[in-house]
């Protein structure tokens, strides 16, 4: 089977990443990529690292463009795809990099994203509990926002498994720069953010609460309470999840560690350490790994788990194109590559 595949917002970050990954995938034939302000410009002139794209200009990021081909990918700014994709015919396979069809709560949607609602799509997290059924055969995918991912593996398998109270969650996490695009921000200029670690969206502010909130009440479920924070580090990709949560009591350490084991005993792209190693966002750049940690703190009864993910890898590009493999029938691995870049 050969697909065409189209990538708009093939200028940005998340775009080049599933050109990077879809280069190596030995089913897909690249067709339209797309830019916005960049359309006309050589993929090679912002994207140097794509070397064998080099040539191909970028053309505009319209219907007609994007018609005809059996998969496109939505790399475009939130609220900039919905229109897009409901002009699509309902035979190609569509996967949204962006949020516009993340969330089932119409009032969570327009609380934190303050526009209409486009409607809700499969979720493109396999190893959440009960995703993976919904992207066989979908037509229509809505990939994680890059905290979300290492966040709700990271403490679904406690949910899941009736470990975890769900009343006091917390999660603090890290990332790097490309998570917020490649947009000119004046918080993201080199002189501002290296050398220096800030928190932003503070107090249950930042759109991915309710993103977490959402894929951890399906594990559990029921309803969970969660405290969240960001905050942005000085390295160029990978984000560093500290998320933890009470224990029910008269659980065992090894009665707690087990939830986890066997909830990832069998997902090639989930790892969890052995006893005593800890994760670290540069063993897993470019991977498509989530590689995860999980503590028991006795003292203060709670579960510390620590994950780190490839914020335009797992995060985004490659969740994306694991998700369409489900969605096509391929072996979920095809294309993807588990091992990191070092040093
Ligand atoms: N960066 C990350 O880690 C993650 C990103 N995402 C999501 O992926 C999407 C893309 O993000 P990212 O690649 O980081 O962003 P970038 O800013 O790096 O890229 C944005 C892309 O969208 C194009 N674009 C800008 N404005 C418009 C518009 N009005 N209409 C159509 N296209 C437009 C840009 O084209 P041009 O350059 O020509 O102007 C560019 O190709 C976003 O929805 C983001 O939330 C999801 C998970 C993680
Ligand atoms: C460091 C940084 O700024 N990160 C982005 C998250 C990017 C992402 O994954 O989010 P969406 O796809 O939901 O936009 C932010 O916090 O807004």
């Amino acid at each position: 089977m050969t697909l065409r595949v189209a990538v708009s917002g093939a200028s940005g970050y998340a775009g080049g990443e599933v050109l990077r990954l879809l280069t190596s995938h030995p089913e897909v034939e690249i067709g339209s990529i797309t830019a916005h302000s960049n359309a006309g410009q050589t993929l090679g002139s912002l994207q140097p690292h794509l070397h064998t794209l080099a040539d191909r200009v970028l053309e505009p990021t319209d219907v007609e463009v994007l018609r005809g081909h059996d998969v496109v990918f939505l790399a475009l700014p939130h609220g900039a795809s919905a229109e897009i994709a409901a002009e699509l015919s309902d035979d190609t396979l569509v996967i949204d990099a962006g949020a516009d069809h993340r969330l089932e709560s119409t009032p969570m949607w327009e609380k934190f994203y303050d526009s209409p609602h486009a409607g809700t799509w499969p979720y493109g997290l396999p190893e959440l509990p009960g995703r993976r059924e919904e992207l066989v055969g979908a037509k229509r995918i809505a990939v994680p926002g890059c905290y979300p991912t290492g966040s709700l593996l990271g403490l679904a398998p406690g949910f899941t498994d009736g470990v975890l109270e769900a009343d006091d969650i917390v999660i603090v996490a890290a990332s790097g720069t490309s998570g917020a695009g490649k947009a000119l921000k004046p918080h993201l200029l080199g002189s501002e953010a290296m050398g220096s670690m800030s928190p932003y969206g503070v107090g249950g502010t930042h759109r991915h609460t309710p993103e977490i909130v959402q894929g951890l009440s399906w594990a559990a479920g029921r309803d969970v309470s969660l405290s969240f924070t960001p905050t942005l580090a000085p390295m160029p990709r990978g984000i560093l999840t500290t998320a933890t949560a009470k224990f029910k009591p008269g659980l065992s350490v090894a009665n707690i560690r087990a939830a986890w084991e066997n909830a990832y005993a069998q997902e090639q792209f989930v790892h969890l350490l052995p006893e005593g190693q800890w994760p670290s966002t540069k063993s897993v750049l470019g991977s498509n790994h989530v590689v995860m940690q999980v503590a028991v703190d006795e003292t203060a009864g709670r579960v510390v788990v620590v994950a780190a993910v490839d914020n335009l890898t797992k995060g985004t590009a490659g969740g994306a194109v694991q998700s369409m493999n489900i969605a096509l029938g391929l072996a979920e691995e095809t294309g993807l590559t588990g091992q990191g870049v070092a040093p």
